[in-house]
C-alpha cells in the first residue's frame, strides 16, 4: 500500500482541518495517509520521523504567518537537514498546502518555500492539477476558488473559529488535492 505522509504545523487549529481534508483525499486515492503534527516547540518524536522516512509521499503544511511558513514548520525543516545529509527522502513525491487569513496574504511564499525545501531534498513536487474558479459566477464555496497551482490554498478569516473555515470549496481542494498526490505517489512507487 503507497503510503502518504502530512506533516504540518497548526496554530489555531484552521490548518489542522485543512490537513485533515487533504488526508481524506489521499484515502481517496487509494493510499494510506499518515496525520503528523509538528507540536507547539516545533518538533516531532523518533516515530513521526521514522513515518517520514517510511512514507511514499511527504505532504508540507503550514499556515502562513508574516508572509511565509510558521517557526515551528522552519525548526522542523531545519532539523531534517539529517535526512538530507543521507539522501533519505530523496524520490519521494512532495506537495504543499497552506491556510492564512487574507484571500492572498503571501501564500504563495509559504509554498514557494515549500517548494524549495522538497527541492532541497531532491523530492518530486506535484502541484494541484486544478483549473481555477475565477469567472464571473465562480463563489468561495469552489474547488480552487483561491487559484492555486503550485500548491493548495484556504483562507480563515481572521474572526473565524475553525468549525467555521476554511470553507467547504477549500477543504474540496485540499481533499482532491491529497488524491492527487496519491495517485501521483503510486505512480512513481518501485
Ligand atoms: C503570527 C501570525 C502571523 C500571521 N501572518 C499572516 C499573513 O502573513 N498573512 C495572512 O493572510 N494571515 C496571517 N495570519 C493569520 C493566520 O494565517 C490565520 O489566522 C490562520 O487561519 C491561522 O492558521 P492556524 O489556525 O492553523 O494557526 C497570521 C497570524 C498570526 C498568528
Amino acid at each position: 500500500m503507497t503510503k502518504i505522509a502530512i506533516v504540518y504545523h497548526s496554530g489555531y487549529g484552521h490548518t489542522k482541518k485543512q490537513a485533515e481534508a487533504v488526508s481524506e483525499g489521499v484515502k481517496h486515492g487509494d493510499a494510506t495517509p499518515e496525520l503528523i503534527a509538528i507540536d507547539a516547540e516545533g518538533n516531532l518524536t523518533e516515530a513521526q520521523w521514522a513515518e517520514l522516512d517510511a512514507a511514499d509521499g511527504i505532504i508540507f503544511g503550514s499556515p502562513t504567518y508574516m508572509g511565509n511558513a510558521s517557526w515551528q514548520f522552519k525548526k522542523f525543516a531545519d532539523t531534517s537537514s539529517k535526512k538530507w545529509f543521507t539522501g533519505a527522502w530523496k524520490d519521494k513525491v512532495a506537495g504543499g498546502f497552506t491556510n492564512s487569513a487574507s484571500l492572498n496574504g503571501d501564500k504563495h511564499s509559504t509554498i514557494a518555500y515549500f517548494m524549495t525545501f522538497a527541492m532541497q531534498h531532491s523530492m518530486i513536487w506535484v502541484g494541484t492539477g486544478m483549473m481555477p474558479a475565477n469567472t464571473k459566477a465562480a463563489t468561495r464555496n469552489d474547488i480552487n476558488s483561491l487559484g492555486g497551482f503550485s500548491g493548495a490554498l484556504s483562507s480563515s478569516p481572521s474572526d473565524s473559529s475553525p468549525e467555521e473555515a476554511p470553507t467547504s470549496g477549500d477543504l474540496e481542494t485540499a481533499k482532491q488535492f491529497g488524491k492527487r498526490v496519491a495517485e501521483t505517489a503510486r505512480r512513481f512507487k518501485k
